[in-house]
């Protein structure tokens, strides 16, 4: 960008240039004209008076075109305006000069006139000139030498005009207002050559030349006063002679350096410090001048006249050694600094370059928070150029949310001049793209290079993406995206916290899924995991944004509801949750459907989030117990029954795993009603647990299949029963080749039957046990067949196609219908003890058992009564042409060894 003072080079710059050329030919024509002149002048022959005085006529016309060229040229628009200033007061002292020397010439050039005095005002204004050249200012040590210099050079002209003009006129007794005023000239004169020295050493390259002009200018004067003293003194002036001549050489020199001015600028630190030879060369030339004069002048006799001029050559010598020293130490110092500096610039340009490379961006923050610096990294990270963010608030990059702790963090950093952070922010370039970014600030106010905060931005969006990443991970369940069980524990401690000491508008509800082992099992794990992340879409739909759903483990789900005070905001949640979830599933290419067990509790002011949870297990385990696709609301009464039923599954589950080690099986006989002999046994399982003695099957039945235990268990009982059943057949079968074949009944439950390798099982226990699969009945209730009556009849064929028989165990208790009795291949019905007890009574149970044995008879399956207590009902039974009957009448279900006897006689006792 141009300076101001600089000129457009364009347009005006051939009239400049036209303009320049014909003041330096005005120079050259008034220089050719004196040489000529004054050469003239000087040449032998002649008149030698008509020479002088044509020579002192002809200075007035040459002097007036010189000042002119003084006072025009330094105008050109392309000279600094500083150094205009300085030769308009150097034109203005020429000008005085020349109209003094025409008020002398025409007050006939009085030894001492008014014209001394307007010549005189010459000195002030060239010294104001001089030193108004554009310069740079001095250093301490280059005043003193600058001071010294002039000392010496002031006290070397003083002793040369002492020797040469004062001494003489004071020894021929001359005037001495005269002396004075004539010596003041040359004296002057030395003064203004020093200024003229100094701005020489202080000023740059562009006002260096004219400078030298106007100091040869003023040296050339220096020497005509010089010499004009002298005449003045010995009465000898030479009107036109070589005084005049230097006095016009000088003017000319000056206006060259009028035309010689360029446009200056400030100089720069090396320039300054770069030695002006030539220029510093004057005092020891001045010096050595000096010690010649005095050699020359001593060549006569010790006369105050050499004295004092001894006295002023020791000063000056004196002074020359003071300067010596200081230009060594300067120059030293000098040298030190030369190394400073390129350290400094070689650190600098060190900085420089990590400042640009580096991929962390660098800030400098004032004081009202507003952008100084920016790294061209701002670039890479944000997108902005650095000269677009110089000028704007920090704040206007940072997210709105991260704006005020920004503020803050500056404010801090600030005010109390200390280091902040790392803190973490966003930060944008467009407000629309935010990236994760880690500051540290630093108060760097104290330093003269920063005087701000000085902020270290590093890019971590990439960290905490992984990290938010990691989080995720760390509280969320993968597979369906929900909160997984740390996370909503956390909820709930956090929601428990919120509400304090009345937390009963926390409501947690606990969710397990209905038979989704059986899915698991039979579709396997990806169409398992299929249901699970539709289950959780659900749920989602079925809750707020504001409730917390997440997935506990398996096919457990909880949900959190803030501000549920009334329970029937729970209820409705729950009912929700029961029929969206029940809603068919196509897996696998078919519908299926599962239902949930939901369990409701409420905070109490006591409860933390563990109770809180445990609770709604519990009413979740009541809910199943209740029936399946059902909800329940926690009671305090329903925790202990619910633990007791918590413990036993946990014991079943080590009971199973650990070979059924614990599990028994007795067995009950089946007898023919007509003679009491035992034509099969039903095989019941018994559990002899440690603490609780032998446990009947009502018991953990249920629990064994709601965990899906049954399976396994099954298997161990179906196994241990055809091995024991094989056993007995072949003693039964050495006492009495002719007997008949005992049967052996063993219980399936619906889990079993949705089990895919319930057939191979039971062809692998017939195998392993060497039984003939006819001997085998499996028995079902009815309730299952009717609840999954695709899937049964499909297993139960496979199992059918074995040669087992199958029986249909409570028959009459389950289904309105008997239509399916065409359908499923049954080979046994058992009547209910129902309809047993019934049977004596008469009424509507014994029409109904009638009815069973003759629809029994016309499909020509066999059919057992169950629960024969007594005698007479034997005897009904038996009347109503039912051929097989069991019950503690015959036999309690028994141990193996305990009911060998009855096997081998026969005949149930
Ligand atoms: N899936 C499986 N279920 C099994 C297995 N073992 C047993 N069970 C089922 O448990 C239920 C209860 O059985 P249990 O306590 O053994 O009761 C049996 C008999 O003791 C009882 N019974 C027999 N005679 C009488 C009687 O005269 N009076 C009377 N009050 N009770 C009597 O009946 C039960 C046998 O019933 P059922 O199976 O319907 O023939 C029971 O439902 C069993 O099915 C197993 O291994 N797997």
């Amino acid at each position: 960008m141009p300076a101001p003072s600089d000129v457009p080079a364009t347009r005006h710059a051939p009239v400049r240039d036209r303009l320049g050329a014909a003041f330096q030919a005005v120079v050259v024509a008034t220089a050719a004209a004196a040489l000529l002149l004054w050469g003239w002048r000087f040449a032998p022959g002649g008149d030698a008076a008509a020479k002088a005085q044509l020579c002192a006529n002809a200075l007035v016309p040459l002097g007036v075109g010189l000042v002119v060229v003084l006072w025009l040229a330094p105008r050109r628009a392309d000279v600094d305006r500083r150094a205009r200033r300085a030769w308009r007061d150097l034109a203005a002292a020429v000008t005085v000069w020349w109209l003094a020397g025409v008020l002398w010439e025409l007050l006939g050039r009085p030894p001492l006139s008014a014209a001394d005095g307007v010549q005189l005002l010459f000195f002030p204004l060239v010294l104001l000139g001089v030193l108004r050249f554009p310069a740079a200012p001095l250093e301490r040590e280059e005043r003193l030498r600058v001071w010294l210099d002039t000392a010496m050079v002031l006290s070397s002209g003083a002793a040369v005009v002492w020797y040469l003009a004062l001494w003489p006129a004071i020894a021929r007794g001359d005037d001495l207002a005269q002396l004075v005023v004539n010596t003041l000239y040359p004296l002057g004169d030395v003064v203004l050559l020093f200024a003229a020295y100094v701005a020489l050493r202080r000023g740059g390259g562009a006002t260096r030349g004219a400078v030298r002009w106007a100091a040869a200018g003023l040296l050339s004067r220096f020497a005509g006063d010089l010499l004009y003293l002298r005449q003045s003194f010995t009465g000898a002036y030479d009107p036109g002679g070589l005084s005049d001549l230097m006095w016009l050489l000088g003017c000319l020199m000056l206006a060259a350096g009028a035309c010689a001015q360029r446009r200056a600028s400030e100089p720069a630190a090396e320039e300054r410090t770069a030695p002006q030879t030539r220029a510093s060369l004057l005092p020891y030339v001045s010096a050595v001048l000096l010690l010649v004069f005095f050699a020359v002048a001593v060549g006569g006799a010790w006369t105050p006249r050499t004295l004092v001029l001894l006295a002023a050559t020791i000063v000056v010598t004196s002074l020359v050694f003071v300067r010596q020293y200081m230009v060594g130490r300067e120059h030293v110092r000098l040298q030190g600094a030369r190394v400073r500096l390129e350290a400094e610039r070689a650190g600098e340009a060190r900085f420089r370059t990590l400042v640009q490379n580096s991929s962390d961006l660098i800030l400098i923050v004032d004081g009202r928070g507003i952008v100084r610096f920016a790294s061209p990294s701002l670039e890479r990270m944000l997108g902005v150029r650095p000269e677009d963010a110089e000028g704007q608030p920090l704040v206007t990059f940072v997210h709105p949310d991260d704006a005020a702790d920004a503020a803050e963090a500056l404010a801090v950093t600030r005010s109390e001049h200390r280091t902040f952070g790392p803190s973490q922010y966003r930060v944008s370039g467009d407000g629309a793209t935010w990236r994760a970014v880690e500051c540290m600030a630093e108060n760097l106010y104290d330093d003269p290079a920063v005087r701000g905060v000085l902020i270290t931005v590093r890019d971590v969006t990439e960290r905490a993406r992984l990290e938010a990443q990691l989080i995720h991970q760390a509280f969320h369940d993968p597979l369906t995206g929900l909160a997984n069980r740390a996370l909503f524990r956390d909820r709930v401690e956090h929601a428990l916290a919120r509400e304090g000491r009345d937390p009963h508008g926390v409501v947690a509800l606990f969710l397990d899924l209905d038979d989704f082992k059986t899915v698991n099992d039979s579709l396997g794990h990806r169409e398992g995991d299929r249901l699970l992340a539709v289950v959780a879409d659900r749920l989602l739909n079925a809750t707020r944004g504001c409730d917390t759903v997440a997935r506990l483990g398996g096919d457990e789900f909880g949900v959190l509801l803030e501000n549920a005070h009334a329970d029937a905001d729970a209820v409705i949640v729950a009912e929700r949750i029961v029929n969206s979830v029940r809603v068919p599933i196509t897996l696998a290419g078919q519908d299926v459907s599962v239902g949930a067990s939901v369990g409701i509790a409420r905070a109490r002011s006591t409860d933390g989030a563990e109770e809180l949870l445990r609770n709604a297990d519990v009413a979740m385990y009541r809910a199943k117990q209740r029936g399946k696709s059902t909800y329940e609301i926690f009671a305090p009464a329903m925790h202990a029954a619910v633990v007791d039923r918590m413990e036993l599954e946990g014991d079943l589950r080590r009971a199973v795993a650990d070979d059924c080690a614990e599990m028994r099986v007795h067995y009950q006989p089946i007898v023919e009603l007509a003679d009491g002999k035992v034509a099969g046994l039903e095989a019941l399982v018994r559990w002899q647990h440690p603490r609780r003695g032998l446990v009947q099957p009502t018991v953990f039945i249920p629990a064994a299949e709601s965990t899906g235990l049954i399976v396994p268990l099954g298997r161990w009982v179906l196994r241990e029963a055809c091995a024991q059943a094989a056993r007995w057949q072949a003693a039964r079968h050495a006492a009495d080749p002719l007997a008949p074949p005992l049967t052996i009944t063993v219980n399936l439950s619906a889990r079993q039957l949705q089990d895919p390798s319930l057939a191979d099982d039971v062809r692998a226990a017939l195998d392993d046990a060497g039984l003939p699969p006819h001997a085998l009945v499996l028995e079902i209730t009815e309730s299952v067949i009717i609840a999954e009556p695709s899937a049964a009849l499909a297993t139960l064929a496979a199992v059918k196609a074995l040669g087992v028989r199958l029986a249909i165990d409570d028959f009459g208790t389950g289904y309105s219908s008997l239509g399916y009795l065409q359908q499923f291949p049954v080979d046994v019905l058992k009547i209910d003890k129902a309809f047993v007890d019934g049977v004596t009574r008469g009424g509507p149970r014994a029409a109904l058992t009638r009815t069973i044995v003759a629809l029994g008879d016309s499909l020509a399956l066999h059919c057992v009564a169950e629960g024969i207590e007594d005698e007479l009902q034997r005897r009904h039974l038996q009347a109503l042409g039912c051929g097989y009957g069991q019950g503690f009448l015959f036999a309690r279900p028994l141990p193996a060894d305990e009911i060998e006897a009855m096997i081998c006689d026969g005949v149930a006792a």
